[in-house]
């Protein structure tokens, strides 16, 4: 039977979300959904609703407003406009047998108006795709969880599946790889920085598998025991990326961005990004290339923080060149990426 007759293949981009504008007012509400996902801050919901909505939202929301502000583009967020540029050429990539939807973990377009999208469409099966390389549970578990609350109450669950990582699929790497080398034509490094996303280390030692994880070099290759682990998927994706542009190991350096201060203090995974290149200079590492592992599209945590923040940490310590690769956002090598990873599903 031909492909319209069985229906169309669906497909779910899915990435974290940004606010509807950087007013605080927006930035309070994308802030109050997302830190009250017990995924994210996982605490016991009577003590995690109150204390963010009352406290920790309201006294954020106005500074990383003026965050917002700073990265805002005419086009709005970068987070969101990659990825509904990236909706738009994976559809044409793939063809007239799939139909491609975008939706938000949070806030807006919401992964439940994708996804009805797509229901309407009568597609004969889901395969959600969470923008996210490395599976953790605060960002991809998030979005899985999200999918399934919506579906358990349509009437018909059509066929779903979930690409969970992509950590170390070579397609991915290969696109990294040559966003680096793009980077580092006519210029010398003196060191390269694989900069990650940062969760508490808390959340790896609850994804372990009977205790196996000791946030030691357990990390450093793959078992059935690890085998979803954030960490050990960093570095798996460090490894191969560092391999493909032909790094030794004390060429590069995987570190851990963006963590959420606490009064709680409670550890983050280390080495934190800006601890580390503050002492560059005084080594005698004067230029630095950063990449963002972590992240297919850029956003406020590459683009400011990476891009901007660390340059200028770097600079104040005495560093003269500190340059962040650019996400994969749009580009054709990805969209090919991203539509074979789905053809293969
Ligand atoms: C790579 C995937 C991500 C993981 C894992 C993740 C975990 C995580 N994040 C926070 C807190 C914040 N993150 C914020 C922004 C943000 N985070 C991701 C991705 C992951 N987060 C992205 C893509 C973005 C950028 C969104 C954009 O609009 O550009 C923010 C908001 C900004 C700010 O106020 O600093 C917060 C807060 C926690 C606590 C966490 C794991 C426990
Ligand atoms: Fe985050
Ligand atoms: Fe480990």
């Amino acid at each position: 039977m031909s492909a319209s007759n069985q229906g169309r293949i669906g497909v779910l981009l899915v990435n974290l979300g940004t606010p509807d504008s950087p007013k605080t007012p927006d930035v309070r509400r994308y802030l109050n959904e997302f830190l009250t996902d017990g995924r994210v801050v996982d605490m016991p919901a009577a003590i995690r609703y109150p204390l963010f909505r009352g406290l920790v939202v309201p006294l954020r929301a106005p500074k990383s407003a003026k965050i917002y502000q700073q990265l805002w583009t005419e086009r709005g967020s970068p987070l969101l406009y990659h990825g509904l540029d990236l909706q738009k050429k994976v559809q044409e990539q793939l063809g007239s047998d799939y139909l491609v939807a975008f939706g938000m973990r949070y806030q807006n377009p919401s992964v439940e108006s994708a996804l009805l999208e797509l229901r309407d469409a009568a597609v004969s099966r889901i395969i959600v795709l969470p923008l996210f390389p490395q599976y953790a549970s605060a960002s991809t578990g998030s979005v899985q969880e999200k999918v399934m609350d919506i579906v358990k109450d349509w009437w018909i669950v059509p066929s779903i599946s979930f690409i969970s990582s992509f950590a170390d699929d070579p397609d991915f790497i290969t696109c990294l790889v040559a966003r680096g080398r793009a980077e580092m034509e006519g210029h010398d490094y003196d060191h390269f920085v694989f900069s990650y996303h940062g969760i508490p280390e808390r959340h790896i030692l609850k994804g372990s598998h009977n205790n196996y994880c000791k946030l030691g070099t357990c990390c450093a290759s793959y078992n059935k025991n690890n085998r979803y682990c954030y960490r050990a998927q960093c570095y798996a994706t460090s490894r191969l990326l560092a391999q493909g542009l032909g790094l030794r190991d004390d060429q590069y350096t995987v570190t851990f961005q963006s963590r959420l201060q606490s009064r709680l203090r409670d550890p983050w995974l280390q080495p934190y990004t800006d601890e580390v290149i503050k002492e560059y200079p005084a080594k005698g590492i004067n230029n630095v290339l950063a990449f963002s592992p972590a992240f297919v599209a850029d956003c406020l945590e590459t683009t400011i923080e990476v891009g901007d923040e660390f340059k200028e940490l770097f600079e104040e310590a005495g560093g003269k060149h500190w340059q962040l690769v650019p996400s994969l956002n749009s580009e054709p090598m990805w969209v090919e990426a991203v539509a074979s990873m789905i053809r293969r599903n």
